[in-house]
């Protein structure tokens, strides 16, 4: 594999900064111009006078494949400055995940993959330092996540009881192309996908390459709901890595699924996407969106799609449960908070089945649900199969999705499905 890293800084001041920047590569095996980005993008920056773009290739040995791009410059300034000179001649700083600011105790850094964490100085974090940090980004919504404006970066606050902030967890946001590769396939049949995965794993930046692909190639009309402004990045001008979607912001994250609904009823999109659909009204939205003939792109926390079989809240995004007249009594069931349809001896013969069984009563809202095991390891499931055989007891055959050594995207068909296969 090759890799490459570019940088680019770009000096302005004013209200706005139009920018033309753009990088090509040459592939080694077509001899072919490849371009990464747009040649024309403009930035409103209102506020900041510098920008510092640092752009990584990964690739594989007949062609550029994977572009990341950070603005890692923007990010180090919310941090104390010993640890902004730090990060900033850190070798490892394209792997960088988030930096950790605990009142009273160490700086950490923690990064992608098998490079682990590190403490970044001897001494603890002061009261100081987190009230600059605090003052450095927008303000925090009311799932203690502020952004800095104009870019994808995260920021998390730890609270006490008086509401004081105490720690600080603060993630680099990227902007990936390339990445879609993974499920570019999937994207036109149209359908519903659900994405799946432990925090961290990369879900909201495949949003984000979505959301731009659908909209720019696809021609899709794409609504965005961004409930803190992680996919679309913060400020109220979107980041250029969602393409032409559109953003709609939700001022309150309790009314995520208000929003969703808004969307629908107000904006006429084709495709919604939502990130971390965690509570009941929002499955009841997915559904009732889906219902509406919209393709929706989200995520939700869990490893596998049994976890969100078993999960009484989100269940209703991949299966709903049917009362059968041929039921003779319910039960609690095997699984989770589902219950158990037990069939007549005479319906349970016909259908050739044990007697308990356990039913859907609509197709899933997710026709595809997507189990981001690593970054580069992904399980296909298409949601209605999967869900009836893992309902009867039965081990269903995924599609598993992987990049090889040469970060290729290899796709691996009727595989036996597997909870531990990495
Ligand atoms: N393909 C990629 N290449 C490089 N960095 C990536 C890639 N995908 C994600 N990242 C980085 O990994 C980190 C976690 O990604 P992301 O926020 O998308 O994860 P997530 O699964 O949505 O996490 P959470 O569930 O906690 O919101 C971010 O710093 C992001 O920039």
């Amino acid at each position: 594999m090759n890799a490459a890293t570019a940088s680019l800084s770009l000096s302005h001041s004013g209200s706005a900064l139009s920018a033309n920047y753009s990088l090509s590569c040459i592939s080694k095996s077509s001899n072919k111009q490849l371009n990464f980005l747009p040649s024309k993008t403009n930035l409103c920056l209102q506020k900041r006078i510098s920008l510092s773009l640092s752009v990584h290739l990964s690739s594989s040995s007949d062609g550029a494949r994977l572009v990341v791009e950070d603005d890692l410059h923007a990010f180090l300034q919310i941090l104390p400055s010993d640890l902004r000179d730090r990060l900033q001649n850190d070798s490892k700083r394209g792997q960088l995940l988030e930096v950790i600011l605990d009142l009273g105790r160490l700086p950490e850094a923690r990064y992608l993959g098998e490079f682990g964490g590190k403490y970044l100085r001897s001494t603890e974090v002061s009261v100081e330092e987190l009230e600059y940090a605090q003052s450095a980004v927008g303000e925090f919504g009311g799932d203690n996540r502020a952004g800095i404006e104009g870019t994808l970066h995260r920021i998390s606050a730890i609270r006490s009881r008086k509401g004081a902030i105490v720690g600080l967890t603060c993630r680099v946001g990227r902007a990936v192309s390339g990445h879609i590769d993974m499920v570019y396939d999937l994207l036109h049949y149209g359908k519903s996908i659900l994405f799946v995965g432990r925090p961290g794993v990369g879900k909201t930046t495949v949003m984000r390459e979505i959301a731009r692909v659908l909209s720019d190639e696809f021609q899709k009309r794409v609504v965005i709901v961004d409930t803190s402004n992680e996919i679309g990045g913060d400020g109220d001008i979107p980041h250029s890595a969602i393409g032409t979607a559109r953003r709609m912001q939700v001022p309150e994250p309790s009314l995520q699924h208000k929003v969703m609904i808004e969307a629908v009823e107000n904006h006429m999109p084709e495709v919604i996407i939502v990130d971390e659909i965690g509570t009941e009204a929002e499955a009841h939205a997915c559904r009732s969106i889906a219902e509406r003939g919209v393709m929706l792109i989200g995520t939700a926390h869990g490893e596998w799609l049994e976890n969100i079989i078993k999960n009484p809240i989100l269940s209703d995004l991949v299966l709903q449960l049917r009362k059968s007249n041929l039921l003779v009594e319910l039960t609690q069931g095997q699984i989770g908070g589902v219950d158990t349809v037990t069939l007549g001896d005479e319906e349970a013969r016909a259908r050739r089945c044990q007697k308990s069984i356990l039913e859907r009563k609509a197709p899933p809202t997710f026709y595809f649900l997507i189990e981001m095991r690593e970054r580069h390891y992904w399980v296909t499931h298409k949601t209605e199969k999967s869900v009836d055989m893992l309902l009867r007891g039965k081990t269903p055959l995924v599609e598993i999705r992987k990049r090889d050594d040469r970060f290729n995207v290899v796709v691996d068909r009727w595989k036996t499905y597997d909870r531990h296969d990495i």
